[in-house]
């Protein structure tokens, strides 16, 4: 069965993460550069805000056939039609998502402990964020380092898609990717870039050569 989770690079955007210019054009060189799938992560946006950015996203997005994932809020991605939505463990648990979003074509659950991977919770899941492999200051209320033990382990347990998070960037990816990861998420390697098409394709060289 082909898997709902086939993407190497996943840029996780907000307006106030990207430094030089605009997130909509961030977003569009990204994925000139390589990102085959986009997170909308809006923290302090309303949801009306949160909205307007999202329709404008996805219109970009969808002009390259890259699907859109919204972070934490099951009706702004709905609203949008975007192709999921990603929640961690202080959020809308997954089994909920999954019986008020029939279709859900692409539902990411975040793992903090090891405890979690026997929960249906995270079997119901599509693919799982490794939260976060490294620490970073873009998230700081996070309760575990991962490290590159850690990807091996959560790789040991699981056969579905495992993404990383937390302070990804070109020099650490093929590690990463070497120890068990199947996709590269990132804020800042891309978000505070100056040239976010470059950054984007250097991570991709270094996920596509590992
Ligand atoms: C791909 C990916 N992995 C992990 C996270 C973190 O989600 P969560 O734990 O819900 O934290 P917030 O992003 O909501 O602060 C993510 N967003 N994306
Ligand atoms: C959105 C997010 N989630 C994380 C987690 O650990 O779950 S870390 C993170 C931010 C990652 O930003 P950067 O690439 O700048 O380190
Ligand atoms: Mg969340």
């Amino acid at each position: 069965m082909a898997s709902s989770f086939p993407y190497k690079l996943y840029l996780v955007i907000s307006e106030e993460a990207c430094l030089h210019d605009h997130f909509l054009k961030v977003a569009e060189q990204a994925v000139k550069g390589g990102v085959d799938v986009v997170q909308l992560r809006e923290k302090n946006a309303s949801t009306e805000e949160f909205l307007r950015k999202a329709f404008w996203l996805k219109e970009v997005l969808d002009r390259y056939e890259v699907p859109l994932i919204i972070n934490d809020n099951l009706d702004v991605a709905r609203q949008v039609e975007a192709s999921g939505v990603h929640v961690g463990t202080s959020d809308i648990p997954p089994s909920q998502i999954r019986e008020n979003w029939r279709d859900v074509a692409c539902l990411g659950y975040s793992i903090e402990d090891l405890n979690q991977m026997e929960s249906s919770e995270t079997k119901t899941a599509d693919y799982l964020g490794i939260s976060p492999v490294f620490k970073t200051d873009t998230k700081t209320d996070t309760i575990i380092e991962w490290g590159l033990s850690g990807v091996r382990k959560i790789r040991s347990m699981t056969d579905k898609p495992l993404v990383a998070i937390g302070n990804m960037n070109a020099e650490n990816a093929a590690e990463v990717i070497k120890a068990g990861a199947d996709c590269i998420a990132v804020v800042s390697a891309i978000c505070a870039s100056q040239d976010p098409a470059k950054a984007a394709e250097q991570l991709r060289n270094e996920i596509e050569k590992s």
